[in-house]
């Protein structure tokens, strides 16, 4: 493996166990113990040790969903220096991918025929869906434009935003509070207390929003919330050698994005994580757009996250509601599934690249989300001056 293009060699150690939390018993049997260091940098840098065999990430599929997680930057304009766009070459298998994933802008007219009489349930995912992908996670911020279009949604519609993201750092960079919140790829959901009277078996706890609001919080990962600083530490540690790798802990869940890593040293990227998730049974890994995401091996993501929003917000009856979730990556097509289910709402999938997905429309990208947000309110906002008049009308 030729690794002359990274800055460093990248350290070489051992992910070997570091205590019980990790060998994947119920924590009802081995209580993780947070008393004295379960981690230490020396601990972490001897032994010394190579990455396991590079070929483990090829045979288990890693480099393949690695090389295909996000468009290809085919082009780039000036003034558009971070932002992916699809090649004219692909302009006609994209037309002919939009005749089984209509634009939903096309298909607005059908869209809101099937929302006569129904509530519209707002779902968004932030990254990819929001703001444009950039290729530094922290500079990740939506137009103002765009905050003011989902601003207005959030008027008409209950709207949630479900993202992978720690739910603090999401709503930092989106910044309303008329919104519902999940982070951590809806393992971490807030919502006002007073939505919560038909979830009491549901183990959410109380607390405080940064207004001092008094909200619930739902968090089926909490247990794993060592762990998943543990696991956080290891891979930073492991992978400081390398040039362009960034580790983010969200919470419930760590990301190790590799967008600005040389494609050459990949494998090695995939083969440390790799390495370090072997010692961790407990937790799985998920690929998002050049992104490498460990989370607990618990029955949950953004698909459950929608059906407990809806739960909590009193949307439960399908025939009253019409859900719709607008998201652009992998994680999302766990909530298309549920919405495809019974027919039950809509997904929308963000894509300027043909891409096989449960969803049933398509947005190309963040400005056709914006419009697509706008026409959503102009809607709504014709159909209660058209009640005005109606209703002017009767007392004349
Ligand atoms: O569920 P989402 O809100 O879409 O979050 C998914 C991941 O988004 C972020 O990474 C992605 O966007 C970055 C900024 O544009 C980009 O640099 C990166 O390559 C993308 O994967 C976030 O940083 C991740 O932690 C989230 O899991």
């Amino acid at each position: 493996m030729d690794l002359k293009s990274t800055k460093a060699s990248p350290v070489l150690t051992d992910p070997s166990p570091i205590n019980n939390s990790r060998l994947g018993h119920h924590s009802g049997l081995f209580p993780y113990s947070q008393s004295g260091p379960s981690f230490s940098t020396s601990m972490l840098s001897i032994p010394r040790r190579k990455p396991g065999k590079l070929d483990d990430v090829w045979s288990n599929g890693w480099l393949d969903a690695m090389k295909s997680s996000s468009p290809p930057r085919k082009k780039v304009l000036k003034g558009f220096t971070n932002v992916e766009l699809s090649s004219d070459d692909g302009e006609i298998a994209y037309c002919s991918w939009m005749i089984k994933y209509l634009s939903a802008l096309n298909s607005f007219q059908q869209i809101m025929d099937s929302a006569k009489n129904r509530n519209i349930v707002m779902f968004l995912d932030y990254d990819g869906t929001l703001s444009p992908i950039v290729d530094d996670p922290d500079r990740a911020f939506m137009s103002a434009d765009m905050r003011s279009a989902v601003k207005n949604v959030a008027k008409y519609f209950p709207t949630a935003i479900i993202s992978g993201r720690n739910r603090d750092k999401v709503f930092e960079l989106v910044g309303l509070t008329e919104l519902y919140y999940a982070g951590s790829h809806g393992m971490d959901i807030m919502f006002p207390a007073r939505e919560t009277a038909s979830l009491d078996h549901l183990n959410c706890v109380k607390s405080t929003d940064l207004q001092g609001k008094e909200v619930n919080l739902f968090q089926p990962a909490s247990e794993f919330l060592p762990m998943i600083n543990e696991i956080f530490r290891s891979l930073v540690e492991i992978t400081k050698g390398i040039e362009g790798v960034k580790v983010e802990n969200h919470k419930f869940c760590v990301s190790v994005h590799y967008r600005n890593v040389d494609e050459i040293v990949w494998p090695v990227v995939a083969q440390y994580v790799h390495d370090t998730l072997k010692y961790y049974p407990r937790l799985r890994l998920t690929h998002g757009r050049k992104v490498l995401e460990v989370r607990p091996m618990i029955d949950w993501d953004k698909g459950k996250a929608v059906e407990f929003l809806l739960q909590s917000l009193g949307y439960s009856n399908n025939n009253d509601v019409l859900p719709i979730y607008i998201g652009d990556d992998r994680t999302d097509e766990d909530a298309f599934k549920v919405l495809r289910k019974g027919n039950r709402g809509y997904g929308i999938l963000v894509s300027s690249v043909p891409k096989e997905s449960n969803a049933f429309f398509s947005l190309r990208d963040t400005s056709e989300v914006k419009e697509f947000l706008e026409s959503l309110v102009r809607m709504k906002q014709q159909d209660a001056k058209i009640l005005g008049e109606e209703q002017r009308a009767i007392f004349i």
